[in-house]
């Protein structure tokens, strides 16, 4: 699977958000964090602002929900418009349900996995979704520090992929670099968030060049 690059718009301006969609026109997708202060100590946005984005940008919406009730919240996503929609396993309480709704509103259908939840457990889902993302940082907050004790549970879900035999893509988020990305890529990864070091960049379209060559390199 080629190299996607998905720039996390909680690193960028929240008053200045078409702008930061508009600078990265070399972006795979747009990440968006939905963050509750419930699932994860911090709050960031919600649907409406979703709804406005989707109407600024043509960049696809890769919609990271960290809140803790995403069945009642994740189909809204999807039918809303976003590209994809990632629930996190330790949040779903019916996430069969919940992948199958996303996908049925026309989406692609994501299972997050906090740094200490092992990827094993999930295997019986992976008919149900259509990526993997692994968080690399507690999530909440950008800029944090890549956390490398992941990149075995990385290792080990690429394997589950592929003997699953489907087309899942497997995405790292938090702490994702120039200098993280190789580690995350030879482990097995294939679609890359990056927060600060895209909007922290003097020319975030030029961070996703970098990013992206350093990923295929791998
Ligand atoms: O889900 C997240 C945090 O919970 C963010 O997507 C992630 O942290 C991106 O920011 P950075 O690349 O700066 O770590
Ligand atoms: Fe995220």
């Amino acid at each position: 699977m080629a190299v996607q690059i998905s720039p996390s718009i909680l690193s960028a301006d929240f008053a200045r958000l078409a702008e930061a969609a508009a600078a990265v026109p070399n972006a795979d997708w747009l990440h968006v964090d939905v963050m509750d202060n419930h699932f994860v100590p911090n709050l960031t946005l919600g649907l409406p602002v979703v709804e406005s984005l989707l109407k600024a940008t043509s960049t696809p919406l890769d919609c990271h929900l960290m809140i803790e009730d995403p069945d009642r919240w994740a189909p809204a996503y999807a039918e809303a418009g976003a590209g994809s929609v990632t629930i996190h396993v330790e949040a779903a309480k019916a996430p069969v349900r919940t992948l199958r709704q996303i996908r049925a509103a026309g989406a692609r259908a994501g299972l997050a996995l906090n740094p200490a939840t092992a990827v094993e457990p999930y295997e019986d889902l992976l008919g149900e979704v259509d990526m993997l993302l692994m968080m690399t940082v507690e999530p909440g907050f950008g800029g944090q520090r890549f956390l490398d004790i992941v990149l075995p549970k990385i290792r080990r879900a690429r394997g589950l992929i592929d003997g699953h035999g489907g087309q899942i893509w497997l995405q790292v988020d938090g702490g994702v670099s120039a200098e993280t990305i190789e580690r995350c890529a030879e482990a097995g990864a294939d679609v890359f968030v990056a927060g600060s070091a895209v909007y922290g960049a003097a020319d975030p379209a030029r961070a996703i060049d970098e990013l992206r060559s350093a990923a295929e390199k791998a």
